[in-house]
């Protein structure tokens, strides 16, 4: 996969400052406004500082952490952009991680129907993945995203300079939706991934390794915007991971979503050998490597129930089956596999003994 097949509305810029006021240039003159977090917000915000003070943006900030990503947190920006005069013409910049920039997504998709927001993501979870393809949103009820809209941004800065303060397990958080990007799309991107050294970071060469991620991820939102068909590949390995999240933050030992994803793979990976023919001795060695670079979140018998339970509400679901997208080999999916309750236990007892 080329990263030049990659939507034009991102950006790949060391000057972040000089491509947002090329956007905020195009809007009305008090009716650009900014939304970020604590930690964004006093690491991020000064390299935007000056475009902030020429065009007096006005600027809003919510609490950081996934349980944020909430209709509270929603309210509070909404009423913000109700008292400062937003309005259909206005511009929304989100600055910070995936929770800021789901978040934010949403509240500008629903404001007033619709205003137009920009993305600039400031993890690398965020620059692979979050940012990019229009799946906005909240947590509900316990369960991830339950409440959102599809609507793309209309664009999206990429700085890799940004990843430079983030810690090392938001890094790999990051690291493991790239790690999905390479199994469903690009066994060369999983190659290089594989051989990337994560205990000595490079920053200089990781844009063209992100921009490989991020033509995966371009391209099945291009081909498949509402998840139709085969943008269902983006949720390999978030069946089951979405459901040991939610579990995880509900039982007071929450994990990061690229951590909740890894382990999802596992089991993931497990149902791919057994339906569709996945190398049984790649379903080890994958295994054996993740947790190795993970670490393992501890499952017993008695937590099957309600981690299934969790499942039942996935979005790719139809009716009563639990629908799956499983990897044939590194590179190829199967999507729409529904896989009875029996074999998911089966797959959960794999993860629950390596
Ligand atoms: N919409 C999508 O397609 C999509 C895809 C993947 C994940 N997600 C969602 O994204 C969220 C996870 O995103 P995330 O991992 O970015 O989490 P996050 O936004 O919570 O950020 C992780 C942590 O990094 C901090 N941070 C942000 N920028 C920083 C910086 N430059 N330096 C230091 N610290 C920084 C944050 O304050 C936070 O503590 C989840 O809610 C997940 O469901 C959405
Ligand atoms: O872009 C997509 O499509 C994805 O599924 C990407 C996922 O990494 C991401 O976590 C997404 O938010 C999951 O969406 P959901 O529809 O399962 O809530
Ligand atoms: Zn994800």
């Amino acid at each position: 996969m080329a990263s030049s097949k990659i939507h034009s509305n991102i950006i790949f810029s060391q000057k972040v400052a000089d491509e947002l006021e090329k956007i905020v240039r195009q809007f009305p003159a008090g009716k650009v406004f900014l939304l970020t977090e604590e930690t964004p917000k006093r690491l991020c915000l000064p390299l935007i500082e000056t475009v902030i003070a020429r065009y007096q943006i006005k600027q809003t900030s919510i609490a950081g952490g996934e349980t944020n990503k909430s209709i509270r947190s929603v309210e509070q920006v909404w009423e913000f952009l109700s008292k400062n005069g937003a309005d259909r013409k206005s511009l929304l910049i989100n600055i910070g991680g995936g929770m800021l920039t789901d978040l934010g997504g949403f509240v500008a998709s629903t404001f007033k129907r619709g205003m137009a927001f920009v993305n600039i993501p400031t993890t690398l979870l965020a620059q692979v993945d979050a940012s990019l393809g229009g799946k906005t949103g909240i947590n509900f009820n316990g369960l991830k995203n339950e409440i959102g809209v599809f609507n793309e941004p209309d664009a999206v800065i990429i700085n890799t300079n940004f990843l430079k303060t983030i810690d090392h397990d938001n890094f790999l958080s990051g690291y493991a939706e790239m790690l999905k990007h390479g199994l469903i799309k690009d066994p060369a991107h999983w190659d290089e991934l594989m051989s990337y050294d994560l205990g000595d970071i490079d920053y200089e060469g990781l844009e063209e390794i992100i921009a490989h991620s991020v033509a995966v991820k371009d391209w099945h939102v291009q081909n498949d915007l509402t998840e139709k068909n085969i943008r269902k590949a983006l949720n390999f390995g978030h069946t089951v991971g979405h459901a040991f999240e939610s579990y995880a933050l509900h039982s007071g030992r929450p994990i990061l979503h690229g951590f909740a994803v890894v382990y999802g793979m596992i089991v993931e990976l497990y149902l791919s050998a057994k339906r569709c023919g996945f190398s049984q001795d790649q379903l080890s060695e994958i295994s054996a490597w993740l947790l190795g670079v993970y670490g393992k979140f501890e499952i017993e018998k008695s937590d099957y129930e309600a981690l299934y339970e969790l499942m039942t509400h996935d979005k790719k679901n139809e009716g009563s089956r639990i629908n799956f997208t499983l990897i044939t080999k590194i590179g190829e999916v199967a999507i729409n596999e529904d896989c009875p309750k029996e074999l998911i236990f089966e797959a959960l007892d794999y993860y629950a003994k390596l």
